[in-house]
């Protein structure tokens, strides 16, 4: 492999000063406000809660603590999600970083910059967070400390790219292989590469046997570098691919070295040495993966009349589209004729993927069914969540 020169970079923002201002108490002024709002009462627990915090920084703390971001896009996808799993986070104000998931009595919130809740994770100030895989590869380097819960929360999804001008000398390139190999790479004229991903961009370049580059950094907007003659190409997150065609540059085969998604992160230490961590872990795996999997799943009820339980699901289960998770659920609905209690109809429960819905409905109608009733799923529980069993593989319990 060639070997990997000319890598500095011009510019380091760490560390960020955003941890300095978590321990800033709040005003006094604060507190009457919030004694005033319709709020009061979970108010007053989240000023309790900066306080006791305040207290435990100087002693060793009791609470678990779970970092979340505290802006952006994750930051409101994070706080979304976690209310459609019943852990709503209650945080007063936003220029508050401490807040209480009251479902979770002894769990404390701290919403940090994302690559602060990976250092927190690593320096043991957090036990859990929230972050972009694309942060946690960045900032964790592939800590063994660091250990992923839940892989695929479902939104934040991006990738990290390498991107070059559409124009120029770049015009006929279109894979990384023909950008390693373009004359124009020496090592008094390097390949110049804007990127916010010290660490994982010159690993890449590194691995793909590029001799001749040179990284530097900016905190956004890195789009802008090529046109402004400050860097021959960048390495970013992409998304859409809006941000890269409204600024003339292109992504190339070979040049996506990551799929990202938001995931949820704890430390391994914590896990194993900090009592409660494992156990409220579990109950928030457990809550995450219910709720992903009931997402896009409708309950669909339905009264059908028929001879028997039996002949009620075979017409049910002669239909593609309605066989749910397990087959439907059948059950007799009860009334009385003459003086006898009979059953000439059946409830049916089944599950429906969002998508399927219209024709499963349809289906319904043509065997019968009458009065579909929908409703949104809010769990959907498994006997085993494979992600805990995979958690206490990685922690050889
Ligand atoms: N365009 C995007 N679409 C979807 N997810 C993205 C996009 N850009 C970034 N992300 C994901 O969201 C995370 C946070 O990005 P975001 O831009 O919201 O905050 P930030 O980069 O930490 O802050 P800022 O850009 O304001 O300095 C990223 O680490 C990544 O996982
Ligand atoms: O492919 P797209 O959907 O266009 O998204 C990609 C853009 O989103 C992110 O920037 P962000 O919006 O966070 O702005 P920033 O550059 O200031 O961080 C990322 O750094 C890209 O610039
Ligand atoms: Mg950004």
């Amino acid at each position: 492999m060639a070997s990997f020169q000319h890598c500095f970079f011009l510019h380091h923002n760490y560390p960020s000063s955003t941890h300095l201002r978590m321990f800033v108490s709040p005003k006094p002024s604060f507190c009457c406000r919030l004694s005033s709002s319709s709020s009061s009462s979970s108010a007053t627990t989240l000023t309790t809660s900066v306080d006791d915090a305040l207290e435990r920084s100087a002693s060793d703390r009791n609470a678990i603590r779970l970092g979340l971001p505290s802006k952006g896009r994750l930051g409101s996808e994070t706080l979304d999600l976690l209310k459609d799993c019943q852990l709503s986070v209650m945080q007063v104000n936003p220029r508050q970083y401490v807040a209480d998931i009251p479902q979770i009595p002894n769990l404390e919130v701290w919403f940090q910059r994302s690559n602060d809740i990976v250092r927190k994770l690593l320096s043991g100030d957090l036990d859990l967070g929230i972050v972009g895989l694309d942060t946690l590869s960045e900032y964790g380097q592939g800590k063994a400390d660091l250990i992923i819960v839940h892989d695929a929360l479902d939104y934040g999804d991006c990738r990290l790219s390498i991107a070059i001008p559409r124009y120029g000398i770049f015009e006929t390139i279109n894979s990384l292989n023909e950008l390693a190999q373009m004359p124009q790479w020496t090592a008094e004229k390097p390949l110049r590469i804007a990127t916010g991903f010290s660490h994982l961009g010159p690993k890449f370049m590194k691995e793909n046997g590029f001799k001749h580059v040179t990284f530097s950094t900016a905190d956004g907007a890195l789009e802008a570098a090529p046109a402004m003659g400050i860097a021959d190409a960048i390495i970013d997150l992409v998304s859409s691919g809006t941000t890269l065609r409204e600024n003339n540059l292109k992504e190339i085969e070979g040049g996506i070295f990551l799929e990202s998604e938001a995931v949820l992160v704890a430390s391994k230490k914590s896990l194993i040495e900090r009592k409660g961590v494992l156990d409220t872990t579990r109950e928030i795996l457990e809550r995450l993966e219910a709720h992903l999997r009931a997402v896009g799943q409708f309950t669909v009820t339905a009264n059908m009349r028929g001879s028997s339980a039996e002949e009620v699901a075979e017409r049910v289960l002669s239909q593609p589209s309605l066989s749910g998770l397990q087959g439907p659920t059948v059950s007799p609905v009860f009334c009385k004729k003459g003086g006898k209690v009979t059953a000439d109809y059946y409830a049916i429960v089944i599950c429906i993927p969002k998508n399927e819905l219209y024709k499963s409905v349809r289906q319904l109608r043509d065997i019968g069914g009458s009065g579909v009733l929908i409703s949104p799923l809010t769990y959907i529980f498994d006997e085993e969540t494979p992600r805990w069993q995979n958690l206490l593989v990685k922690l050889g319990l």
